[in-house]
């Protein structure tokens, strides 16, 4: 059994003008996901939001509290967001297991000692997502399955965005301190997400880009809007993005991705969107 953690620290948009692509992505990039039988961590120090995976395939895994949280156990001042998206497989809460098939989620509150990960078959492993952040009070835990999610249909064929957004984690469908979670899948034929781009400087979000096909890649944008770097993505990355920066991107096909979010308020909605002929 393994937690493995990397820490990544804030940086001003007047420093990350300076970066190369190795700096970029040393600094934002998440490239340690889906790992067989380890859970892995990215605690960031953007609104203290972790990012991360857990892949129980020859047994199962128990998520550890790290040593930047100083805490006895993980979820002691946090709560977790948990979205499944490989095979069927269970998460343990305190004792009460809950059954995620693919693309079912769970919200963990705060306070609850034991959370352990499993898969119903170690042929087609579960592949558990997290996102969790600092939290204040403790809500009950609730799954959220697929009839449970806020469906919005976005943007058109035409312009090569059509594709549907599925909130999962928003306070209109479960009682949340501060953490936002929900999934974007691109219809064929669409490439670009979040086009027009925005900003929220009152949260920070990081995305995780996955069912990128084989050979094919996602180019996400981010940046200050009038100052804008790329990163390029493979399958199962994720990808920091601060308050001050769009996060978009544009595949070489379709791909679906997990937003999550953390910060000020929250208002799914509270957005500044950017001219798309004014970016630069
Ligand atoms: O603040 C919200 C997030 O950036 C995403 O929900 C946007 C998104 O999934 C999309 O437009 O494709
Ligand atoms: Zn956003």
């Amino acid at each position: 059994m393994k937690t493995n953690y990397e820490v990544r620290y804030a940086a001003s948009p007047q420093d990350v003008k300076s970066y190369d692509t190795t700096r970029l992505r040393d600094e934002f990039l998440i490239d340690n996901l889906m790992s067989p039988d380890e859970v892995n961590l990215v605690y960031s120090h953007y609104d203290r939001f972790i990012s991360g995976s857990a892949v129980p395939v020859k047994e199962a895994l128990t998520l550890e509290a790290i040593d930047p949280l100083k805490a006895d156990y993980f979820l002691e001042r946090r709560e977790l967001g948990i979205i499944n998206i490989g095979g069927s497989g269970t998460v343990t809460v305190d004792g009460t297991v809950y059954e995620l098939d693919n693309r079912e989620a769970l919200y963990v509150g705060k306070g609850n000692k034991e959370v352990v990960f499993a898969s119903k078959s170690a042929n087609e492993p579960a592949l558990f997502y997290l996102n969790s952040t600092p939290a204040h009070k403790a809500y009950p835990n609730k799954k959220i399955g697929i009839n449970d999610v806020e469906v919005v249909q976005l943007g058109a064929p035409e312009t090569a965005n059509a594709r549907t957004l599925r909130k999962y984690i928003v306070n209109s469908v479960v009682d949340v301190c501060q953490l936002q979670m929900g999934m974007t899948e691109l219809k064929p034929g669409s490439v670009w997400n979040t086009m027009p781009a925005h900003v929220h400087d009152r949260r920070m979000e990081v995305y995780f880009y996955f069912d990128v096909p084989a050979e094919q890649s996602v180019c996400h944008f981010m940046g200050q809007p009038q100052e804008t770097r790329h990163i390029w993505m493979q399958n199962n990355q994720a990808v920091i993005s601060p308050a001050w920066s769009v996060h978009s991107g544009s595949g070489t096909s379709n791909y679906t991705f997990i937003w999550g979010m953390a910060g000020e308020n929250l208002d799914y909605g509270d957005m500044d969107h950017c001219k798309i002929t004014e970016l630069k």
